[in-house]
């Protein structure tokens, strides 16, 4: 079990040891001993698990204030590019872009600690992605950077014109619009 530093403080990619055998595989995907042993300590009250189809880029949100969200992700089926943005004013890596391939294929996994600003592009023909929640979903708190913000310059990899973005997630502000309240 490998857990592998970012440069981005508290983002951790999580890369477990697998077991195979004739019959398949077989890995834990979260051991709370493990984790705190690399001083990963957070409290899981929340999975989520979404579906969708090559082109499309869910995100980039966040929950603002006492509503933020720790996350540990990881895609059971297909592909996806994991990207977070650093909101956390006093991070070294504010307001910096980091990408992470997560597939069902590397079983790898990304910790995403609060204070990020999260979204992630199908590379696949489908992708299945599940993550767990240090805290519950509010949707009042939330937040959302728009996907193609020229600050940020994000390459989804995803061939132009194939973007399937939703409606709510074509009206995210850009990171020089946001409010002081986005920030951690
Ligand atoms: C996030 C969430 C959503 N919902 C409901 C609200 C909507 O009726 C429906 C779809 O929500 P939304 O379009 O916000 O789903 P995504 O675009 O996948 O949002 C997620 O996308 C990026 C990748 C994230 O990291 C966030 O966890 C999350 O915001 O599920 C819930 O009932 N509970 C929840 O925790």
């Amino acid at each position: 079990m490998g857990f592998l530093q970012t440069g981005f403080p508290g983002l951790v990619v999580f890369e477990p040891n697998v077991f195979g055998d004739e019959r398949g595989y077989f890995f834990e995907s979260f051991n709370q001993q493990a984790f705190e042993k690399e001083g990963l300590f957070n409290t899981w009250v929340q999975d989520n698990q979404s579906s969708s189809t090559y082109g499309v880029i869910r995100g980039l949100h966040f929950q603002k204030g006492e509503h933020a969200q720790a996350k540990l992700v990881r895609c059971l089926s297909g592909k996806i590019l994991d990207v977070v943005v650093d909101l956390r004013k006093d991070s070294p890596t504010f307001k910096q872009v980091y990408a992470v391939e997560l597939a069902s294929e590397k079983k790898n996994a990304l910790l995403v600690p609060r204070g990020f600003a999260h979204g992630f592009s199908v590379l696949s023909e489908t992708a299945e992605v599940f993550y767990k929640c240090d805290n519950f979903y509010n949707k009042q708190s939330e937040g959302g950077l728009i996907y193609n913000d020229p600050t940020l310059n994000i390459d989804w990899r995803i061939e132009v014109g194939k973007e399937i973005v939703s409606g709510k997630d074509q009206l995210n502000s850009l990171l020089t619009d946001l409010g002081e309240d986005s920030f951690f």
